[in-house]
């Protein structure tokens, strides 16, 4: 199987927002960083995926299966981490893996304990009383003990110190190893992408702009840096957005190669980051 989720012309529609025909191929194997500003409609998606949510339109598939048949079936394959609070916040770690790990047919009790020892957590304490980041290391714990396949995570270093954000990226390295797993997940923080992400799946106002890998994002956008009587309104099609100042224009291109038929030596084409790529889609629509 190629791919282990497919979202298929996916529409979920809220008072003044919605998901709009999304449709999402996440390849087996890899590493899919999902990216997208505040309200891009990254948690609707992931809460698609995890049938958190029912979609009002499209297919849903996960391992080629629909969780109107076969919600456990792909339920066991997955660790599912987000910055919420998952457990009843009374209840401490022990607790919540006496409820938890039986769900699971490949559970391993030495695996969480393990987790649980190098994230130094409390077993006993309520989880109530774990600051952000513990809750989100607890999350990760229940969520690689159970040998899942597809690890999707929503926005899992928020609230996680420089240090243990970068281990967590060592640890998800690691977990990528041997081939057989998926990691799909949701971030502000792009450059952890640059460390980790094979593919970027980009939302914007509930469409998705593209889900390309990472050399192909560098291949076709760039920021372009030219005088602006370079600019008409046949050349201006070769931009995304642009931005004029009195003393010339910077711009985002997704195609490269049309640039530098258009103006060969004339612009500046410089390597776009996916910060430059958001910032700059966010103008997209009005040429100012
Ligand atoms: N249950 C709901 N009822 C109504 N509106 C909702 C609901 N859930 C989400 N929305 C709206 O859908 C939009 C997208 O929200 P979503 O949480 O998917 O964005 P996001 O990309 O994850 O944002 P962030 O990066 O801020 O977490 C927002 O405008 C939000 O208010």
């Amino acid at each position: 199987m190629e791919h282990v989720v497919e979202l298929k012309d996916v529409t979920k529609t809220f008072t003044g927002f919605s998901v709009n025909n999304i449709n999402l191929k996440v390849k087996q194997g890899y590493v899919t960083g999902f990216i997208g500003a505040n309200g891009a409609g990254k948690s609707t998606t992931i809460k698609m995926m995890m049938n958190l949510l029912r979609p009002d339109s499209g297919e849903v598939k996960l391992f080629g299966l629909d969780y109107k048949t076969h919600e456990k079936k792909i339920k066991e394959q997955i660790g599912f981490v987000y910055d919420g609070n998952v457990f009843y916040e009374g209840m401490n770690l022990k607790d919540i893996k006496r409820i938890v790990g039986p769900a699971y047919k490949h559970w391993d009790d030495a695996t969480f304990n393990q987790y649980i020892e190098k994230f130094q957590l409390p077993l006993n304490k309520p989880i109530k009383s774990f600051s952000k980041g513990m809750q989100m290391k607890a999350s990760l714990a229940l969520a690689l003990s159970h040998d899942a396949k597809l690890i999707i995570m929503d926005e899992p270093t928020a609230g996680l110190d420089p240090i243990f954000r970068r281990e967590l990226l060592d640890l998800l390295q690691e977990l990528m190893l041997d081939g057989s797993r998926t990691i799909f997940f949701s971030t502000h923080i792009t450059t952890d992408l640059d460390r980790i992400a094979d593919y970027i799946a980009f939302i914007q106002d509930g469409k998705l702009v593209f889900n390309q890998s990472i050399h192909e994002v560098a291949d076709n956008y760039a920021i372009v840096k030219g005088g602006n009587e370079l600019l008409d309104r046949d050349t201006e099609k070769a931009f995304v957005h642009i931005h004029r100042s009195t003393i010339g224009f910077k711009a985002l291109t997704s195609n490269i190669q049309e640039v530098k038929q258009m103006f060969g030596e004339e612009v500046v084409i410089e390597k776009a980051s996916l910060e430059d790529i958001m910032y700059y889609m966010k103008g997209s629509g009005s040429v100012v």
